[in-house]
This record gives structure tokens, C-alpha cells and sequence, in this order.
């Protein structure tokens, strides 16, 4: 009997490196594995780019470091990483949820003259997030380091380049850099310019890869060209027209696929490429997991304690506005968390309740902002670890018009690359992987009455 041809994927996200190794023709799981990264806390939310290679490392020994014929990075999108002329890192790698650039991104807002110019440019309105505004960022506050910058990537890219010795990227997270255009596919080198123009930018940016390209070889394996996390989870769950993802990590992110590319000059959908030659307009926020295991851990319980807790509330509890991190969608960098409606005989149930009815709105609200870019009349696919909470699906099944599932991917970022890689390795499309292996199922999730919480959460948003 000849040994079964393997497929790897792997999510390089905020909290932890996971892997995944599928079977190439039947799509079961073989093996896994995780590790995790070091625990970051904005405003400044910096990591060592070298210790996710050593978690990568670390949960592929895990899963029994297996020889696989393809392997594929879906990585947390924006950040920068910064290397040198001999490839070193220059600095730690500033993260997605790091808020220390939002005076840069006003500042590049203005240097175009509007939002909406920005919008029309490369599909979204900087923010913190944004790879652009954290280089304005390094050069305006570190001369020195600016001075050895030879290279900048995005997470995904620094662990593709770890496995093959190359640099490169792809159109799915290329296009949350703030300097590429998923509307003609190409770098804004005058954006760049608005940084620095005395950089060569073209000698220091990736080549953007073609979602069938392979970016080189790691052990003989074939390397595809990754994406970011939430561009792999759409290939995960099998995404397809009329559904929506919404992914509770460390970010909330809710987003669709169009077949059009999107500019939403109020800067709440960024208009994202995905990872086949498609769209992927998204609406992030900055605070999920994090603030659920906040509250969870004042009240002193695990994962389970915490869900039953909040499904016993009694109605007419507090609201939390979540904003622990600072917030990105709406954008309010500086901002902190606030609860409205304490009395003294609230029930640690109802303030269990208040931190998963927060979250869970404020990606309502993006879910409503979304609807503008994609016709929605199909699934909402709940992903990412806080996906596993009965309280968490059960809120969102309550508050929304749409059909709630929880992917049976139960990893879906890692699941998505290894499709990834397998319709690499094949040169095929992505759905027949995605066919083929049969994803695209979920657990259909029944609500739990909400009241009037969207209305008394939007009252404190915008108070
Ligand atoms: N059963 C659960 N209920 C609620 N949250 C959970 C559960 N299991 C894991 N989590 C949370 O999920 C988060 C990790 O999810 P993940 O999608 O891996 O995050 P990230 O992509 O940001 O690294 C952690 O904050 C963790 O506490
Ligand atoms: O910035 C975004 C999306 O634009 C985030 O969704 C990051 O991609 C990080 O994801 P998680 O690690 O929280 O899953």
C-alpha cells in the first residue's frame, strides 16, 4: 500500500501558530498541532517575527513534522516586518492591533486629501492597522532603524520566506498594506513615496504571486503563496456568494466575497482582494476574544461556566461598549472600554451577558455595513476560537435575519491554506479541493431572544 499523499496549512494569527495536514485526495485530518505566540496588549502590540517561526516549528513537531507534497501560511493580515540587507529582522514586527500609527494615518489621509481618495486608490481608508501608516510610523520615530530597512513583508510573507529563502505575497494580503490596489492589481509606489521617495520601493516590496503561482520549495514540498487569515478562512468554510464569515479572534472580522472590488470612503468595509482573484470586503473590528476573556476571567470562570452564565441572564442588564484595545470600525484608536446601566443589583450573569452582547453587536454593525458591498442572503459561517462558544452563537443567532452556522472547519484559517496548497499542487481551482473534500458544512444555531440590545448598544456607541 503506497503511503497517502499529505497537504499542509498553516495560521500564523495573533494568539497562536496552528497546523493542520490534510490527506491531498480524501481531506481528512491526519495530524495537527499549536503553539503559542507571546501575549501582546495594545497600544503597542509588537512581536518577535523570529518567535512565530519558532511556534511554527514547535506545532509542526507537534504534529509529527510529517513529510506533506504542499504546504501554504494563511498569516494575522497587515503588520510590518521589517528586515535588513541580510534578511534579519530590524525590529519586532508591529501587529495588526498595534494603534501606535494612528497619527500617521491622519496624517497620509491628508496628504491625498480625503478618505474618499484613499478609497478610490487602494480600495480602503488607512488606519492603524495598516502596513503604510506603521511605516510612517518607523521612519518619522526610528531614523536608525529606517536607515538598515532593506525589506518589508507582512507576517505570511516573513514565514513563506523562512521556508523557501524568497520574498513574496499575494494579492489577498497585499491588498491590506495601504500600497497595492486590488482594482489594477499593482503597488502604489506613490504612496510609498508619500513616506519616503528617496527608498527604492519596487527593491524592497514582494512580488505579488498569482493564487495558482508557487512562491518555491520547503523539503521538497511545494510552497503556495498564503494569504492572510481571513482570506484562507473564506477558502476554509467554502465560501460562497450570498454567505457571510464572521470570525471571533483576538479581531472581530466580518466579510464576503464580491466579484467586484470595494471603496467605502467612510472606511468601515476595507475593500480586500481574496486569495483566488476575487474580492473580500471586510469590516474589522479590534475587540473579541479578548474582551470575553477579560470579563471571564474577573468572574473567576473557564469557557463553559462563562456560557452558562450568560445564557441565564436576566433581560435588562448593562451594556458593555468593548472597546478594551482602542476600536478600529468605528475608529476610535484612544478609546477604552465603557459600561452603561450598572446598578447595584446586577447579576455577574447579566455582565457575562453584557461583554458577549457587545462584542457580538458591534460585528452586527459591521455586518449592516457589509451588506452595501455584497447581496447577503445566504449563511452567516461563525469561525475562530470564540466561535466555540454556546453563548457567542447563540447571541448572534438572536440578533440577526440571516441563517447562523458554526463551520465544521474547525480550524478554518489553517483549513483554507491547505486547500490552498492542494489546488497549487494540482493546478486546480479551489472548489474542486473544496467539493472534493467536502467543506463548506456547518451546525445550524438556534438564537436566544435579544431585546432591544442593538438599540441600547447604539446609543451608547454614539453617545
Ligand atoms: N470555548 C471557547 N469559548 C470562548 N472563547 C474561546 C473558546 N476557546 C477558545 N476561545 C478564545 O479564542 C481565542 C483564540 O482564538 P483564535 O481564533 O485562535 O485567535 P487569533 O486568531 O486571534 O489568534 C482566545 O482568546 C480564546 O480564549
Ligand atoms: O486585521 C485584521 C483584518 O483586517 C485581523 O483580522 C487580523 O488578520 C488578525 O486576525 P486574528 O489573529 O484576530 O484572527
Amino acid at each position: 500500500m503506497t503511503a497517502a499523499t499529505l497537504v499542509a496549512g498553516v495560521d500564523s494569527s495573533t494568539q497562536s501558530t496552528k497546523v493542520e495536514v490534510r490527506d491531498l485526495v480524501t481531506g481528512a485530518v491526519v495530524a495537527s498541532g499549536s503553539a503559542p505566540h507571546p501575549v501582546v496588549t495594545p497600544p503597542c502590540s509588537e512581536q518577535d517575527p523570529r518567535s512565530w517561526f519558532a511556534a511554527f516549528e514547535a506545532a509542526w513537531a507537534q504534529a509529527g513534522s510529517p513529510q506533506v507534497a504542499a504546504i501554504s501560511v494563511g498569516g494575522q493580515q497587515h503588520g510590518m516586518v521589517v528586515l535588513d540587507a541580510d534578511d534579519q529582522p530590524v525590529c519586532r514586527a508591529k501587529l495588526w492591533n498595534d494603534t501606535e500609527s494612528s497619527d500617521d494615518a491622519a496624517w497620509l489621509i491628508d496628504q491625498l486629501g480625503s478618505p474618499a481618495t484613499w478609497a478610490d486608490a487602494v480600495g480602503s481608508v488607512p488606519v492603524a492597522a495598516f502596513t503604510i501608516t506603521k511605516l510612517s510610523w518607523l521612519h518619522r520615530t526610528h531614523p536608525d532603524a529606517w536607515r538598515r530597512l532593506a525589506r518589508v513583508v507582512l507576517p505570511h510573507d516573513y514565514l513563506t520566506h523562512r521556508l523557501t529563502g524568497g520574498f513574496t505575497t499575494d494579492r489577498g494580503d497585499a491588498s491590506g498594506t495601504g500600497y497595492w490596489s486590488p482594482a489594477t492589481e499593482s503597488y502604489r509606489w506613490d504612496l510609498l513615496d508619500l513616506v519616503d521617495a528617496d527608498v527604492a520601493w519596487p527593491e524592497v516590496v514582494p512580488e505579488v504571486l498569482g493564487s495558482m503561482d508557487r512562491a518555491g520549495l520547503w523539503n521538497g514540498a511545494v510552497v503556495a503563496p498564503g494569504s492572510g487569515d481571513n482570506m484562507a478562512a473564506a477558502l476554509g468554510v467554502g465560501l460562497g456568494p450570498g454567505d457571510a464569515v464572521m470570525s471571533f479572534g483576538t479581531s472581530g472580522a466580518v466579510f464576503a466575497t464580491s466579484s467586484t472590488p470595494a471603496a467605502d470612503p467612510s472606511g468601515a468595509v476595507a475593500g480586500f482582494a481574496d486569495a483566488t482573484g476575487r474580492y473580500l470586503p471586510l469590516v474589522c473590528t479590534s475587540n473579541a476574544t479578548k474582551v470575553l476573556d477579560a470579563v471571564r476571567r474577573l468572574l473567576g470562570v473557564d469557557h463553559a461556566e462563562f456560557d452558562d452564565l450568560a445564557l441565564a441572564a436576566e433581560p435588562g442588564g448593562p451594556i458593555v461598549l468593548p472597546y478594551f484595545d482602542g476600536e478600529r470600525t468605528p475608529y476610535r484608536p484612544e478609546a477604552t472600554g465603557m459600561i452603561d446601566g450598572m446598578r447595584t443589583d446586577v447579576s455577574r450573569a447579566q455582565f457575562a451577558r453584557a461583554a458577549v452582547d457587545g462584542v457580538v453587536c458591534g460585528l452586527l454593525d459591521g455586518l449592516d455595513a457589509l451588506q452595501a458591498h455584497a447581496a447577503l442572503d445566504g449563511r452567516l459561517v461563525l469561525v475562530g476560537g470564540g466561535a466555540k462558544s454556546r453563548a457567542v452563537q447563540r447571541v448572534v443567532a438572536g440578533l440577526t435575519a440571516m441563517d447562523v452556522v458554526v463551520s465544521d472547519a474547525e480550524q478554518a484559517v489553517a483549513t483554507g491554506a491547505a486547500v490552498q496548497a492542494a489546488a497549487v499542487l494540482e493546478q486546480c481551482d479551489h472548489r474542486a479541493i473544496q467539493q472534493r473534500w467536502g467543506l463548506g458544512e456547518g451546525t445550524v444555531i438556534s438564537g436566544v431572544d435579544g431585546g432591544d440590545v442593538r438599540l441600547r448598544y447604539a446609543t451608547l456607541r454614539d453617545r
